[in-house]
């Protein structure tokens, strides 16, 4: 293996240019490549060296970066992926997986034929799984879903789509939409920032990672209101979601709707009207969806989506407890034993309990890139012998 290029290469053709002095540097091998993860003050970097050939690339970087702390200690995971525990970080921001070899990665690189890494920060426990509302223009999803999220207001948030069509009249940007340049929101979908995207009835739509996530990360169930196209990649995808195809009575109803909201241009009204009909063919038929609603009288479908979600029952107010906090010490060691990834540290805290061991229990991940991963489990344990890996 040759020396490893610095980071911030402008060009490997041109060779390197280094414009950041590295802070700090952990190589993790796995298989016959090694990755070098390097900080600097603001950012995360990655080389990979392919052993067999010597050869050194840098990859292109998908999700967001972590933030660089105080330090990191890494090891390999499961051979697709390096899992990073950031020293001196809050709670939930200590824990990040870089995958180097999951299907999403695996995907991306036949995609973007290149060498691909992808971050995901790690989020303890599961939250509820996504909704996906889909159905032809004017069928009533915005509908439905205003009246969940006015009734439950507490458990649920929309995921805020990018879209380059124009505002409507009573449409605000980052609250209907984040209303977007075609060009901004095409460079922000080849740097891996959109879970999917599509073309629908002439613009440009899409849902980014961050618009899931923040719903998630504030404890709410997320919606996404998509069209077909949009639900098949989030099928693809690594994210769980239940999936809700919601049909029109009929296509002179579904006209009727879209002239009475009188929102559509006649050229618009007309396009959306001949899309309806593969769309409805496409939700119908092509076992994207779990479950198929008919929207004929509002209540009746209503109720029957709060069946779908659970929420036919008398509700029941749950306390929402803070989660469990890891205030991981400046000084520990990372080591990976089975499915379970051992810190060690003199002043590892866990919560109050001050304990030598923290127990990270990868047994149970769900998701991943492009979002989080989620079902880590925590625990303090007073002791355990273990083989120290990589530490930075
Ligand atoms: N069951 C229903 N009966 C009659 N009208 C309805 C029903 N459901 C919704 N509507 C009306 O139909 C129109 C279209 O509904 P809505 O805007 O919710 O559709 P949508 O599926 O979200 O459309 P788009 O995909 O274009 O955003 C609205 O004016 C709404 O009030
Ligand atoms: N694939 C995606 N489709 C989306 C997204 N956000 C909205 N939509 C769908 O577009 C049509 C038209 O919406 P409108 O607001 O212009 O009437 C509708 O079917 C939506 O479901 C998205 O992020 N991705």
């Amino acid at each position: 293996m040759g020396e490893a290029p610095a980071f911030y290469a402008d060009n490997l053709q041109n060779g390197f240019d280094i414009k950041t002095i590295k802070a700090c540097e952990t190589s993790i091998s796995i298989q016959d490549k090694t990755y070098v993860i390097g900080s600097s003050d603001d950012a995360f970097e990655v080389r990979i060296c392919d052993q067999t050939t010597g050869n050194w690339v840098i990859p292109t970087i998908l999700g967001t970066k972590p933030k660089p702390g105080k330090g990191y200690s890494a090891a390999a995971l499961n051979e697709d992926r390096i899992v990073m525990i950031k020293k001196g970080s809050s709670s939930d921001d200590c824990i990040w997986f870089l995958e180097v070899d999951t299907p999403y990665v695996k995907e991306q690189k036949q995609i973007l034929g290149a060498e691909v890494v992808a971050w995901s920060k790690g989020v303890r426990g599961n939250a509820e799984v996504p909704i996906v509302i889909s159905g032809p223009s004017g069928v009533g999803k915005g509908t439905l879903i205003s009246k969940l999220m006015e009734e439950f207001p507490s458990m649920f948030g929309f995921s805020v789509s990018h879209t380059t069509r124009a505002p409507r009249g009573m449409e605000q940007d980052g609250v209907h939409y984040h209303f977007t340049q075609r060009a901004v929101m095409e460079k922000d979908i080849k740097d891996g920032k959109f879970l999917e995207f599509a073309s629908v009835h002439g613009n440009l739509y899409g849902t980014s990672i961050e618009a899931v996530e923040v719903v998630s990360d504030s404890g709410k169930r997320c919606i996404l209101d998509i069209d077909v196209q949009g639900a098949r990649s989030v099928r693809a995808s690594p994210l769980d979601a239940v999936f809700v195809f919601i049909c029109p009575p009929s296509m002179d109803e579904l006209e009727h709707r879209l002239r009475a909201r009188a929102t559509e241009s006649e050229e618009q009204i007309l396009k959306r009207l001949r899309n309806a009909k593969a769309e409805i063919e496409q939700g119908q038929s092509s076992g994207i969806f779990d479950h198929i609603l008919y929207n004929d009288n509002l209540e009746e479908c209503y109720q029957s989506l709060k069946k779908i979600i659970g929420l036919d029952g008398p509700v029941v107010a749950t306390q929402k407890t803070a989660p469990l906090g890891i205030n991981l010490p400046e000084e520990h060691s990372v080591s990976v034993m089975d499915s379970k990834i051992i810190i060690k540290g003199g002043t590892a805290e866990l919560e109050n309990a001050s304990k030598n061991l923290i127990v990270l229990d990868v047994s149970s991940l769900k998701g991943g890139a492009p979002g989080r991963t989620r079902g880590l489990e925590l625990h303090a344990v007073d002791s355990f012998s273990d083989g120290l890996t990589s530490d930075c």
